[in-house]
């Protein structure tokens, strides 16, 4: 739960937005069926129920983007409302709503939700007491509106860089392992729901260390950069490509079969023999290949490549191992 709060901004908004509304209008909830007031009361009550509703929902399907434009409908117009029933005090609620409403949808949908709002309480009208006090209340309600626009836009544009900088790795431009490890567990998910194939090759440079030390790291550097250039220009665009670590990357592939498979392989290891080269020669690569097997796990999955990878560096490197080929073969019946 906490690691939910922590990495989904918009659940966090819309939960403290939810747990907020709650103390702070049900003590007036209270107060105005205490005194009497049974439609504003309502209102407090609805809106509160409203509002638990779709952090609920947030919670359990996940769909914030649905439940943060509900919320920010219900906290707008929940306020317009208040302002309608109880006059001048409900003014006060469009505030925190009015800056609440750009962490919770889009920008678009906030400047619209806002916007209906403020013309709303103003053509209404009771709430305030003199056209001064009336304009003044839209023209702080738009200020407000703007800085929170400003914030939640470079608050959305600082996490989108963070995001990035903790997904790809910064001299290939692939992404790295840890995105690597939601994309294994994602396609595991659409093969047991869609019943498409996945492939997964781990491939590792040959001698890559004996590069480093006779041309130095940055040719070293530049064999990795060419390498992933020369993968992405002979793959499909809805295989993805990751770096493992090192000189190791990750090729995961969807819809491929044995024989889809291996002609890929094929001419990807053809591709780098007649392209990749250092200052010394050419470059190779031994990989490692499995087909995703029903029911397997990531770890599995890697394991069974792994495998494979290594009986191809055994084998005097440069070479391709299906992880399926390496299962020994029954033994025949005796016969008696
Ligand atoms: N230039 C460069 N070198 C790296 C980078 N990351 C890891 N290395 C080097 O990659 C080398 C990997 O060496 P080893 O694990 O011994 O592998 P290898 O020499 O390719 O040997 P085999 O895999 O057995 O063929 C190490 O020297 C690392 O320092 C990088 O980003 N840039």
């Amino acid at each position: 739960m906490l690691y939910r709060l922590k990495t989904d901004f918009r659940l966090s908004i819309i939960t403290l937005l939810a747990i907020s509304a709650i103390l702070g209008i049900s003590p007036f909830a209270v107060m105005r069926f205490a005194q009497g007031n049974m439609l504003a009361g309502v209102v407090d009550l609805t809106i509160m129920l409203s509002i638990t509703a779709g952090m609920v929902y947030a919670w359990v399907t996940g769909d914030t983007a649905r439940s943060g434009f509900f919320m920010a409908v219900v906290a707008c117009g929940g306020a317009v409302t208040v302002g309608a029933v109880v006059g001048e005090p409900g003014l006060f609620w469009l505030y925190p709503c009015l800056v609440t409403s750009f962490f919770l949808t889009e920008p678009r949908y906030a400047i619209f939700i806002n916007l209906t709002a403020v013309v709303a309480l103003m053509v209404h009208g009771v709430a305030f007491s003199s056209p001064v006090q009336m304009w003044s209340f839209a023209a702080t309600a738009v200020v407000v509106s703007c800085c929170s626009y400003a914030f939640a836009h470079h608050n959305e544009n600082q996490r989108e860089r963070l995001e990035h900088l903790a997904t790809i790795d910064p001299l290939t431009g692939v992404k790295n392992r840890r995105s690597m490890d939601e994309e294994l567990a994602m396609a595991i998910a659409s093969a047991a729901r869609t019943g498409i194939s996945y492939g997964l090759v781990l491939l590792d440079i040959d001698h890559f260390k004996k590069i480093n030390d006779e041309h130095g790291h940055s040719v070293g550097d530049d064999v990795l950069t060419e390498m992933v250039v020369l993968i992405e220009q002979n793959i499909r665009k809805s295989d993805q490509l990751f770096r493992f670590g090192g000189e190791e990357f990750v090729l995961l592939m969807s819809g491929v079969d044995q024989t889809g498979l291996r002609a890929v392989m094929h001419n990807l290891q053809h591709i780098m023999h007649k392209f990749l080269k250092h200052p010394g020669g050419k470059v190779t690569a031994s990989f490692g290949v499995a087909l995703l097997k029903v029911g397997e796990s990531p770890d599995d999955w890697l394991a069974r490549a792994d495998q494979a990878l290594y009986k191809a560096k055994a084998g005097g490197r440069d070479q391709i191992v299906y992880a399926d080929e390496l299962i020994a073969p029954e033994p025949a019946a005796e016969t008696a």
